[in-house]
């Protein structure tokens, strides 16, 4: 890997306590990526799509499409068969894997919350976060009132969040993944399950929260205006800025 993009605090900024609150600076580019499963017909043919510095992006399509797929390929989980994913003109090949998935806070889809307290989840996103921070992002997400009312960052959270709404379990996940130093947000169905208006909610807090970080979202639901800049659906294995 080339020492040049080893350090995402070369060009991250950072504020004192070390919490990443900007973009993704160089474009990520998808270029005319093929893929399919072992044994299955690929489901991504001839992709291309470049998220610019700073970019939110949303993607759409039916179930089955390839969505998850495409986010997998964006970590590098999986090798394309053709085409290249690229940072800033990099090969994801080239990078150092490490250092590559430090710069993506990823939440897969149906990203459980653990049993053990508030704190206890969302200190898997940043280990060393001071208290003072978990309840900042607890804000950012509107948890903050309904923590405080219970027993604060002790407050105990079931197995997959069995003690709270599946709105809360939500928004306790997506607070895990933004206290990762990630500067590029990669969320794959974050409201799933969730009833129109509180998905419009999450989706809102969120945007907010992001605080310029680049973000690409994976979705069924319809987004709020504002909270992406585009929506493009995946169809044929291709990304498409219209509906079907
Ligand atoms: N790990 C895997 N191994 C084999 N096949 C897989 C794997 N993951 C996904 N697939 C297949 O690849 C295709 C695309 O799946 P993918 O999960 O990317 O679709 P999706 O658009 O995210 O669907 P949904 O909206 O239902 O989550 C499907 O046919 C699926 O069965």
């Amino acid at each position: 890997m080339s020492r040049e993009y080893g350090h995402a605090s070369d060009e991250s900024k950072s504020t004192t306590d070390g919490y990443c609150e900007t973009h993704l600076p160089r474009p990520l580019c998808l270029s005319q990526l093929t893929f399919g499963h072992t044994g299955q017909p690929s489901v991504l043919r001839g992709l291309s799509l470049c998220l610019a510095p700073g970019e939110r992006v949303a993607i759409r399509g039916d179930s089955g499409c390839g969505k998850s797929t495409l986010s997998e390929l964006i970590l590098g989980l999986w090798p394309p068969q053709q085409g290249r994913v690229s940072w800033g003109g990099a090969d994801l090949r080239e990078l150092d894997v490490g250092w590559w998935h430090a710069q993506i806070a990823w939440l897969p889809q149906g990203a459980p919350v653990f049993a053990g307290t508030v704190a206890d989840n969302l200190r898997l996103g940043d280990p060393q976060a001071s208290d003072a921070r978990l309840w900042q992002v607890l804000s950012e997400v509107n948890l903050a009132d309904w923590a405080r009312q219970a027993e604060g960052l002790a407050t105990w959270v079931g197995e997959n969040g069995a003690t709270l709404s599946a709105g809360q379990a939500r928004r306790l996940a997506l607070a895990r993944a933004l206290l990762r130093r990630a500067p590029l947000m990669v969320l794959d169905e974050p409201t799933e399950g969730l009833d129109v208006d509180t998905a419009a909610a999450v989706m809102q807090d969120l945007t907010v929260a992001l605080a310029g970080r680049s973000l690409l979202v994976i979705t069924h639901a319809p987004l709020p205006p504002g909270v992406v800049q585009r929506e493009l659906w995946l169809r044929d294995g291709r990304l498409s800025p219209q509906a079907a």
